[in-house]
C-alpha cells in the first residue's frame, strides 16, 4: 500500500510535524514513505463540511453540476457537502437523492450527501417520504425544504415528529412568507432610500422561536439554516438555556461567510450579487452573529453555496434571484471576519467548518481529529497567502460572487479525501474516469 508523507504541516496552526497517510486513513511514522509533500508553512485542518450547498443538478445544470460544484468544493478545502433539494426534479423522492448521492461517487472529488425535501416539490403542503429517503442508498440524514420556509406550523410539528423517530435533523429555511411578499432587501432605512421592499427581520426570528417550541415539543432535532440576525441569536440563547433542556430536543445553527462579512449597504450598487435571501443585514447584526460564532451559541459555518446562470442576475434587482457563491471563498472570509479579528483560533475554524458540522449531520467519517487511525480527509492552507477573487475563475459554471475584485487572505493548496488529493498546489485532481 503506496505511503504519503505530508512534511512538516502544522496541525490546527500548532507546532510543525509530519503526518503520514496510508490506506485512506493517518498511520503511524513510515521509513519510506513512496511520496512525500512538503508543507511547510501549511496549516493542516480537518476536512471542511458543508450542510448547504446547491449543487443545481438535476435541472440547473446551466449554473452548477454535480462535477463543477464539487471542484468548487475541493477547491475550497471541502471533503463533504450537503446538497440542498430545490432541484429540477425536486429531492423528494429515494430515487432522485440516489441519482444525486451516486454521481456525487463518481466525481468523486467530495462526498456529496444529498438533503431530501420535506414536502412533496417542496410545496409545502404534504409530507415527503422522508422515511423512504432515508432508508435508501443515499442514507439521507438531513432534510430541508431550503428556499422555501417548512410555512404551515402542522406540517412542521409533523416533519419534526417523524425527524425524531428516523433519528434524523430538519433543516428549516426561517422565513414567515407572510411577512416578506415581494421582499427584496433588508427591511430599514437603506431599502428605504433606495426603494426596494423590505424583508423584516421578525420574519427570520418568529420562524426561529417558533420550531424551537415545536422542537421542543417533539423532542427533534432542528438545525437553522442561515442565521442571519442579532434577534435570532436571542431567541437561540433562550431556547438553549431555558426552553431546550430536558426535552430531548437539539437546536442547531449555522452562519454563512456572507452574513459574517457583508452588509445591507451593498446593495447601493443595485447589482443583484448582492441579493440574497435572508437579506444582506446591517453591521450590527454581522458583528453579532460574529460574536455568538465565537461563543458556540451559532455551532457551525455553511456556504449556501447558490450559483446562478447570467439570466437570473443580470437583470433588474427585483426580477433576479437571490443567492451567491460561497464554497471557494468560505475559508478566506471565515478567516478574514473570525481569526484576524481575534474570536477564533484555527482550532476554533476547525470546529466551526468541520467537526461541528459532520456532528449535526451525523457523518462518522468527516469532521474527525488529525490524529492516527482516523481518516485522511484534511486540508492544508497557507495561512500568509492573499489573493483576489475574479468570478471567471472559479470552478464553478456561475460566476456570481459577492467578493469581485476583493482581496483575502488564506490560500487553500492541498485537499485529501480518503487519502486521495483532490486538489494539489490549488488544482483539481480529477479521478472520474
Ligand atoms: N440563498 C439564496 O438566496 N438562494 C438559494 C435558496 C436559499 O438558500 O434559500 C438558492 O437556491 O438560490
Ligand atoms: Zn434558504
Ligand atoms: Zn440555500
Amino acid at each position: 500500500m503506496s505511503t504519503t508523507r505530508i512534511a512538516n504541516a502544522r496541525p490546527y496552526g500548532e507546532d510543525p510535524t509530519d503526518l503520514y497517510v496510508s490506506g485512506g486513513v493517518l498511520v503511524d511514522a513510515v521509513d519510506d514513505p513512496d511520496e512525500t509533500v512538503d508543507a511547510e508553512g501549511l496549516i493542516a485542518l480537518p476536512g471542511l463540511v458543508d450542510l448547504h450547498t446547491h449543487l443545481r443538478e438535476p435541472g440547473g445544470e446551466e449554473a452548477e453540476t454535480i462535477a463543477t460544484g464539487s471542484a468548487a468544493a475541493a477547491l475550497g478545502g471541502y471533503t463533504a457537502v450537503f446538497a440542498m433539494p430545490n432541484t429540477d426534479p425536486v429531492q423528494d423522492s429515494p430515487v432522485v437523492v440516489e441519482h444525486v448521492w451516486r454521481r456525487g461517487r463518481e466525481v468523486g472529488l467530495v462526498d456529496v450527501h444529498p438533503v431530501g425535501a420535506v414536502t412533496v416539490s417542496l410545496g409545502g403542503e404534504r409530507l415527503a417520504e422522508m422515511g423512504m429517503m432515508a432508508a435508501s442508498a443515499a442514507g439521507v440524514r438531513m432534510f430541508s425544504d431550503d428556499g422555501r420556509c417548512v410555512n404551515d406550523p402542522l406540517i412542521m410539528r409533523r416533519a419534526l415528529e417523524y425527524a425524531r423517530s428516523l433519528d434524523v435533523v430538519v433543516a428549516q429555511h426561517a422565513e414567515d412568507h407572510r411577512l416578506t411578499v415581494g421582499a427584496q432587501a433588508h427591511e430599514g432605512p437603506v431599502a428605504a432610500r433606495l426603494g426596494l421592499t423590505g424583508w423584516p427581520a421578525t420574519a427570520e426570528e418568529s420562524i426561529v422561536a417558533r420550531d424551537a417550541m415545536l422542537a421542543a415539543a417533539a423532542g427533534a432535532r432542528l438545525h437553522v439554516c442561515h442565521l442571519s440576525t442579532a434577534g435570532s441569536v436571542e431567541v437561540l440563547r433562550w431556547a438553549r438555556d431555558t426552553l431546550l433542556p430536558g426535552t430531548g430536543a437539539r437546536v442547531s445553527a449555522e452562519v454563512t461567510p456572507h452574513h459574517l462579512l457583508l452588509t445591507d449597504t451593498a446593495a447601493e450598487d443595485y447589482d443583484p450579487v448582492h441579493k440574497v435571501n435572508p437579506p444582506l443585514r446591517p453591521e450590527a447584526d454581522t458583528l453579532a452573529l460574529r460574536r455568538a460564532l465565537a461563543d458556540g451559541l451559532i455551532d457551525c459555518v455553511a456556504t449556501d453555496h447558490a450559483p446562478h446562470a447570467v439570466e437570473a442576475k443580470d437583470c433588474e434587482w427585483s426580477q433576479a434571484r437571490p443567492g451567491m457563491l460561497g464554497l471557494q471563498t468560505a475559508l478566506p472570509v471565515v478567516a478574514a471576519t473570525m481569526v484576524t479579528t481575534g474570536l477564533l483560533d484555527w482550532r476554533g475554524v476547525a470546529r466551526v467548518t468541520s467537526e461541528v458540522p459532520a456532528a449535526i449531520a451525523g457523518l462518522s467519517d468527516q469532521g474527525r481529529p488529525l490524529v492516527v487511525g482516523e481518516p485522511a480527509n484534511l486540508v492544508l492552507v497557507d495561512p500568509d497567502a492573499r489573493w483576489t477573487v475574479r468570478g471567471a475563475d472559479l470552478a464553478s459554471i456561475a460566476d456570481n460572487t459577492p467578493y469581485e475584485g476583493m482581496e483575502l487572505p488564506v490560500g487553500v493548496v492541498h485537499t485529501m479525501l480518503r487519502g486521495r488529493w483532490t486538489v494539489q498546489d490549488g488544482k483539481v485532481i480529477t479521478h472520474e474516469v
